[in-house]
């Protein structure tokens, strides 16, 4: 039996905010692994600003080099929009024998009550929420609280810091630098 972290997300740029979260839990929890599932249409969000393969290729870059993480392509093999419901019965139909948690930032914490049929998937797994600046975590889901180092960056931030043509070297990882440079993703111009 592995214990395995899910880190779902539209990773629209991945950045450190990510990083930090999927290894400090990994420790914080003695989990085996993390998986980073991006999304195909996340389900509440606009849709992301660049295709689903580049933010795919992303996240590989994101998380090649640490041996304990690994991308789940499970959404991106799925029509529609991205339910977490939906995610997590295949899941632990294809893995009966490990166990998963599914991470999320304090935002996400807020917002659970709105999630596609929640009540459900609420039974199926344990929720861990990660506190993000100025915002309270509190919720009657199933969510076991962890505190980590905090990182204010959101890919909010990265998009709207290359708009505004601002740096956004060592907000991201290395790798996601140069494939947005490389790709000029996001409009991007050095
Ligand atoms: N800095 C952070 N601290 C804690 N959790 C975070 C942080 N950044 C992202 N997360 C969490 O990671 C998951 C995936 O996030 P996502 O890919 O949507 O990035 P985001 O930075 O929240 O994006 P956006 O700014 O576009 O909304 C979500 O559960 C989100 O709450
Ligand atoms: O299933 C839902 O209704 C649902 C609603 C909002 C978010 N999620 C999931 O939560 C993760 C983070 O979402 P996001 O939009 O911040 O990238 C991602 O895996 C989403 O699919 C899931």
């Amino acid at each position: 039996m592995k214990r395995i972290g899910l880190l779902g997300g539209t990773f629209d740029p991945p950045h450190l905010g990510h990083m930090i979260i999927a290894e400090h839990i990994r420790e914080n929890l003695e989990l085996d692994e993390v998986w980073f599932i991006p999304s195909h249409l996340p389900p509440h969000k606009q849709e992301a600003a660049v295709s689903a393969e580049d933010r795919l290729q992303m996240v590989k870059k994101a998380t090649e080099g640490n041996p304990h993480f690994s991308v789940s392509e499970i959404e991106l093999n799925r029509e529609g929009k991205s339910y977490t419901i939906d995610t997590m019965k295949s899941l632990l139909k294809e893995y009966p024998s490990d166990e998963f948690c599914f991470i999320i930032g304090g935002d996400m914490v807020q917002y659970l009550d709105r999630w596609h049929k929640i009540e459900e998937l609420n039974e199926l797994v344990q929720f861990v929420g990660v506190g993000r600046e100025g915002i309270a975590l509190d919720s009657h889901f199933n969510v076991k609280m962890v505190e980590i180092p905090r990182i204010d960056i959101s890919s909010s931030m990265i998009r709207q810091r290359l708009t505004d043509k601002k740096s956004i070297r060592y907000l991201i990882p290395e790798g996601v630098f140069h494939f947005i440079k490389e790709n000029a993703l996001y409009e991007f111009k050095p």
